[in-house]
């Protein structure tokens, strides 16, 4: 099933928050995944400091499409210290006390009963202070008893609604927050998740081996393939499928610490929406007809959100936008979104005290070809 690389590659590879070029290496922890200069900064030897191109890039473009709301975006996205972290546990292996120790800490369920999907093996946990409970180093033959991630990441999973025996795609996988999620709310029939770019990929083998036990992590099929032929490749196969798109990832990219690479990105960053559409494409001829897709990325721009959507709502006569309001009414609590999105999508904003986000979540339905 591996396709040639010359084959694969339509476009030059663009992949989210990696170096262009990344090395091939031996198995790593996810901590080993981090260029050395990460790795500093994140054992507190390098402060984080803005960069000010992609800054000065951010400030004209949004707050030409968001008017007023940026500034308030903007100093959260820009003070790390007030950055918050949700606990997803691990319904495969935790100890029966973690709920406690959460809950003495100030942590409380970050997903109401008035959800439109909520099942109740899903449990996360956030708190309203900001901070990270500490992670999990990899442990070969141990389970993860949680994993650390961005509350609106759960969002695009509670969106795409999957039951237990459908068969399931996560396209655009590494390093595998959204299948660990998807995973804790379903027991899908076959489940397949991918990775294009090697070394994530690796990473994402390495995260499902954490979180899933044996007999569920041999149904699971993992692989490294370019996203834009898994359509042609299993035409329509699956009921569900998530394209948790390759985007600027603005809270990443604002702290670029070359700012050769982050120039180069900026200048590339229109690529993505083609990359973007190509992948939607590839999914809505992956999907059974009556299945559904969800498209979500993490940025706030809106030549990779609704441009893209539109597109694909023009370009496509097989898919209909499907409503998700009732997600956005259901979380109101707990997130913030911005009012000027149309029926079929969800837009996060971070805001302080609510730092999650930035989040872009639109759902589609396939339908019978006319
Ligand atoms: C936003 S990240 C996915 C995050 C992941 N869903 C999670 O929750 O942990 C997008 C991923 O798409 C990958 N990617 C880029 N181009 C791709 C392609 N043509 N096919 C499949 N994946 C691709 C990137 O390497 C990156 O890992």
């Amino acid at each position: 099933m591996r396709l040639p690389h010359t084959a694969a590659r339509l476009l030059p590879p663009l992949r989210e928050g990696v170096a262009l070029h990344p090395r091939r290496g031996a198995t790593r922890t996810p901590e080993q995944f981090l260029s050395p200069k990460l790795e500093n900064k994140t054992k507190g030897k390098l402060q984080k400091q803005v960069c000010q191109v992609v800054l000065d890039h951010f400030e004209k473009q949004y707050s030409a499409e968001l008017g007023d709301v940026w500034s308030s975006v903007r100093d959260v996205l820009t003070y790390p210290s007030c950055w918050q972290h949700a606990v997803l546990l691990n319904k495969f292996s935790h100890a029966a006390d973690l709920e406690d120790t959460l809950c003495a800490q100030g942590y409380h369920p970050a997903f109401s009963a008035t959800l439109p999907y909520l099942p109740r093996s899903l449990k996360c946990y956030v708190s309203r202070t900001p901070g990270r409970f500490p992670s999990q180093k990899h442990q070969t033959g141990r389970l993860k008893e949680y994993y650390l991630l961005n509350a609106a990441s759960v969002l695009p999973v509670l969106a795409l609604e999957v039951k237990d025996g459908e068969d399931v795609l996560d396209l655009c996988a590494a390093p595998g927050g959204k299948s660990i999620v998807i995973l804790q709310c379903a027991s899908p029939g076959q489940f397949h998740c991918n990775e294009y770019d090697e070394l994530r990929f690796r990473w994402l083998r390495q995260t499902m081996e954490s979180f899933i036990p044996h007999p569920q992590f041999d149904l699971i099929t993992i692989s490294n393939l370019d996203g834009r032929q898994i359509g042609e490749l299993k035409p329509e196969f699956f009921d569900k499928i998530l394209v948790d798109a390759p985007c600027s990832n603005d809270r990443s990219w604002l702290f670029s610490f070359d700012i050769q690479q982050a120039t180069l990105r900026l200048l590339r960053r229109r690529e993505l929406s083609v990359l973007q559409f190509q992948l939607l494409r590839s999914a809505i001829k992956a999907l059974r007809p009556g299945g559904s897709l969800v498209y979500s990325t993490c940025t706030l721009s809106k030549a990779e959100n609704s441009d893209v959507i539109n597109l694909i709502l023009n370009s496509c006569s097989n898919v209909i936008p499907v409503d998700i309001r009732e997600i956005a009414k259901a979380v109101s609590q707990e997130f913030t979104f911005h009012s000027d999105t149309q029926q079929h999508e969800l837009l996060v904003l971070p805001e302080k005290g609510r730092a999650w986000g930035p989040m872009y979540v639109a759902k589609l339905r396939k339908i019978q070809s006319t």
